[in-house]
């Protein structure tokens, strides 16, 4: 039974579908990361929020880990490159907090144009400070938006009910999308110089570091409020307490620190500075839809193989799982063969799906052929980290995809360019279900490619094969199934025999000794 941890405080309805789905659970939160480090080799999942911080160490200690899921958006707590790497895929849950958190947005945003908090901690000291605090519509202000995906434009759609003007500045963002927002894109300069608020929603990248960076926040309008409820980092929090101490800035809100928890800050206690503990997803609704949506998506994974909102690798979903499943062990199949066939370094692979196989996603199938033939060469390829791989090592991938039935009524075919040409091998379903090998390098031959086999080249001669059962069995090794195929009568023939026993490379010389062998070599699958 897979077995899963989940080490930050989350709605308890993760835990209940993680059992109803086979899967055990433990909920251990608050580690340290050395503690983590000392119990993570015992599970096959880890369910975070971003609290917990999966580092390359805490990954190089997770012997068994398999799916890393996050129960929110946010993914920089975790090191994705050093998860590819070790195979483990990375899941978000990319909705189920938006609505919260763009309603924090707004709800910071009314904050800061009515100053609330110190309003209410005014009222409840027994001041009465009616005159002190005088705020400022929202109505006909313009809003700056910074990042205009899932929670930029819940907060652009609010915003426009409340009658501002929207102006989004983000480099994806099409003029046809813009339009049906209802925002007005425009460069990064005009959102600083005609917003009254700006309200941050892009992820934290080299690109959004520091995006209101000093010299940025000099080219915004006098008295302009700030609110950020996407990640620290964004804004140069040095930089606005200057501009909050000038006056420059109005007001400024946020959700998120650089450094969190925020204990201390130069910004606390700055009047108009107003902060939130990184409660942007922290509504009951929130934490139970990613909550649900987590455990779910881990338990799929882990029970059924079906992968969604991965970022590191191509969803697959719980019902394709079953239909694709031999689909993925014939092609890690077909990936080992070349891997273990084609000699000296590979440029290109093309992964070519004809008939039925044509109907289904291509992504899985592809990932098992880099994992196959990755796999010859390290023990610890599997589907996430192969595609990586391929592409670390200048490796090509082409897909072809072909609806049309040829000769099998499903086909796939993975064609390599090794530095001597192009060698192909294809193989298809029988049942729908057994993997087999169809052709090899040309050659029409009908083969499992199961445990321990002997592939041989050979002359196309009279009493051949007399001397290699008789060179095996002198070895004392059993044949299991023998699969002949040949170019033409006399000419170059293909050997797949299945064996018992691991052919030595001893074996495996005698074997190229015998007359007409131009090769023999061991395969393992
Ligand atoms: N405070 C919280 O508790 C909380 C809760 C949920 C999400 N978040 C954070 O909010 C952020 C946004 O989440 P989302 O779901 O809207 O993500 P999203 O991926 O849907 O949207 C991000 C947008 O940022 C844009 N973007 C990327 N680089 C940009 C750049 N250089 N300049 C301008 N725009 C750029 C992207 O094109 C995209 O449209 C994430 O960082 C997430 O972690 C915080
Ligand atoms: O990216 C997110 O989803 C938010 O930052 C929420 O973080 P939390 O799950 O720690 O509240």
């Amino acid at each position: 039974m897979p077995k899963v941890l989940i080490s930050d405080k989350m709605d308890p309805k993760a835990a209940q579908i993680f059992r109803e789905r086979g899967v055990e659970v433990d909920e251990i939160t608050g580690k340290t990361p050395e503690e983590l480090k000392a119990i993570i080799g015992q599970y096959d999942g880890l369910a975070i929020r971003s609290s917990t911080k999966v580092t390359k160490e805490i990954l190089d200690a997770a012997t068994n880990l398999k799916v890393v899921g996050r129960a929110g958006i946010g993914v920089d707590n975790v090191d994705i490159p050093a998860a590819s790497a070790r195979g483990v895929v990375v899941m978000n849950t990319p909705f189920g907090n938006s609505i919260t958190t763009a309603e924090h947005a707004i709800a910071l945003m009314f904050a800061l144009a009515r100053q609330l908090p110190e309003a209410d901690a005014s009222t409840q000291a027994g001041k009465w400070e009616k005159n002190r605090f005088m705020g400022v519509e929202l109505t006909a202000k313009t809003l700056g938006l910074i990042g205009a995906g899932n929670i930029g434009s819940i907060v652009a759609d609010r915003a426009r009910g409340l009658k501002m003007k929207v102006v989004a500045f983000d480099p994806f963002l099409t003029p046809e999308r813009a339009i049906e927002m209802g925002v007005e894109k425009v460069d990064l300069d005009t959102l600083l110089a005609r917003a009254d608020f700006i309200t941050l929603h892009t992820p934290l990248t080299d690109q959004t570091r520091n995006i209101l960076s000093a010299e940025n926040l000099a080219k915004t309008k006098k008295g302009v409020r700030i609110i950020n409820c996407a990640r620290g980092g964004l804004i140069d929090e040095a930089a606005l307490k200057a501009g909050l101490d000038s006056g420059h800035i109005g007001g400024a809100a946020l959700d998120v620190f650089v450094t969190e928890p925020a204990k201390e800050s130069p910004l606390f206690g700055t009047p108009n500075f107003v902060s939130t503990p990184h409660l942007g997803a922290s509504t009951t609704e929130a934490q139970v839809n990613v909550a649900i949506q987590v455990a779910e998506q881990m338990a799929d994974f882990l029970v059924s193989g079906g992968v969604t909102n991965a970022l590191n690798m191509p969803s697959l979903s719980a019902e394709e799982a079953p239909k694709l499943k031999p689909y993925m062990a014939l092609a890690e199949k077909l990936g080992s063969l070349v891997g273990q066939l084609a000699h000296g370094a590979l440029s290109s692979i093309s992964i070519e799906v004809e008939g039925a196989a044509a109907e289904l996603n291509q992504k899985p199938i592809t990932g098992a052929v880099l994992a196959g033939l990755m796999r010859v060469h390290s023990d610890t390829v599997n589907m996430v980290n192969a595609p990586f791989l391929a592409k670390e090592r200048g490796l090509e991938v082409r897909e072809v995809r072909n609806e049309r039935e040829g000769d099998y009524h499903t086909l796939v075919r993975v064609t390599v360019r090794t530095e001597a040409g192009d060698r192909s091998v294809a193989g298809t379903l029988f049942g729908n279900q057994a993997p087999r090998l169809v052709e090899l390098f040309g050659i029409k031959v009908e083969a499992d490619l199961a445990g321990h086999m002997l592939y041989i080249v050979n002359e196309d001669a009279p009493g051949f094969i007399g001397r290699l059962g008789t060179t095996l069995g002198e070895a004392g090794v059993n044949i299991g199934t023998f699969h002949l195929g040949r170019r033409n009568a006399g000419g170059e023939a293909i050997l797949l025999l299945s064996v018992d026993e691991p052919v030595t490379p001893e074996l495996a010389a005698q074997v190229r000794a015998l007359p007409g062998v131009r090769t023999a070599m061991a395969l393992a699958f």
